[in-house]
């Protein structure tokens, strides 16, 4: 029987194509997240920090959030570099030794993070275009499936750091410059792959097309199968408007700490 192969290990091989295949791959976990977290109203309650006082002042999705992150943290989550978590403060040590991951990061890469901006915008601008009105009382699931698509969209935005490291490997001497002069500007220019961000765009579209549809047995397509559980021109603007940008500023600040 066929099957996916198992990954390749970054320290062995760091190139370009292994991170642009995980970024792939990463593309059907926030698809399906999306999905999922679809299958919900907005149900807005879980996201309102007054409406229940025994939380002290915080929502019901940050409880959830902070208390699974918690546990994850324990448990070893975080001693992945590709993990990052979004309440850093005051998570408990993990309760297992640490496996082997390969570091190939620069050290730095830790103190590198845009979770807030992640938080911000899944709660604020994605959720009202992936979700109807509403409320159905299922806040605990709606919050478990907050929790996978913000984890999915934190560990691909994050995953610029590899991104980041790969490119500048690739062509030290031309980084090494923007680095030295703290420019901004010229390093977005050297790690933009236009067409590259094209076909993203175009791919993950086609995967909110592929994944979201309605499956039925009749031959002929029916109204229901042309329908998708979420707008594939939302998944293409959420890459376009948020997922790019906040990667490539991942990206940035990354690289411009790099020789630290
Ligand atoms: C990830 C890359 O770097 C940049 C960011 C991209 C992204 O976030 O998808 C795509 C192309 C580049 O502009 C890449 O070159 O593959």
């Amino acid at each position: 029987m066929a099957q996916e192969k198992a990954p390749p290990s970054p320290s062995q091989d760091l190139t370009l194509e292994w991170v642009r295949d995980a970024l792939v791959r990463q593309e059907d976990s926030i698809v399906f997240a999306l999905i999922e977290r679809a299958r919900f109203p907005c149900n807005a309650p879980a996201y309102n920090p007054s409406l229940f006082p025994q939380l002290g002042g915080r929502s019901l999705v940050e409880v959830f959030v902070r208390g699974a992150e918690g546990l994850q943290a324990k448990c070893g989550r975080y001693q992945n570099p590709e993990e990052v978590p979004f309440f850093p403060d005051d998570l408990p040590a993990p309760l297992i030794t640490a496996y082997n991951f390969p570091q190939v990061l620069h050290p730095i890469s830790a103190s590198v993070a845009v979770s807030d901006a992640i938080w911000y915008m899944y709660f604020n601008d994605l959720l009202p275009l992936i979700t109807v009105e509403g409320e159905d009382g299922n806040y605990a699931s709606t919050a478990a499936s907050d929790l996978i698509c913000l984890q999915a969209l934190s560990r691909r935005i994050h995953f610029g750091k590899f991104v980041a490291e790969v490119k500048y490997r690739d062509a030290p001497l031309d980084y090494t410059t923007a680095i030295h002069a703290k420019d901004r500007d010229a390093l977005m220019k050297l790690l933009t792959f236009e067409a590259v961000e094209e076909m993203v765009k175009r791919r993950v579209k086609k995967k909110a097309m592929v994944f979201g549809q309605n499956v039925t047995l009749e031959d002929k397509d029916s109204d229901a199968a042309s329908q998708y559980k979420v707008d594939p021109s939302v998944v293409a603007r959420l890459y376009e408007d948020w997922v790019i940008p906040f990667t490539k500023v991942v990206e940035v600040d990354y690289l411009l700490r790099r020789l630290d």
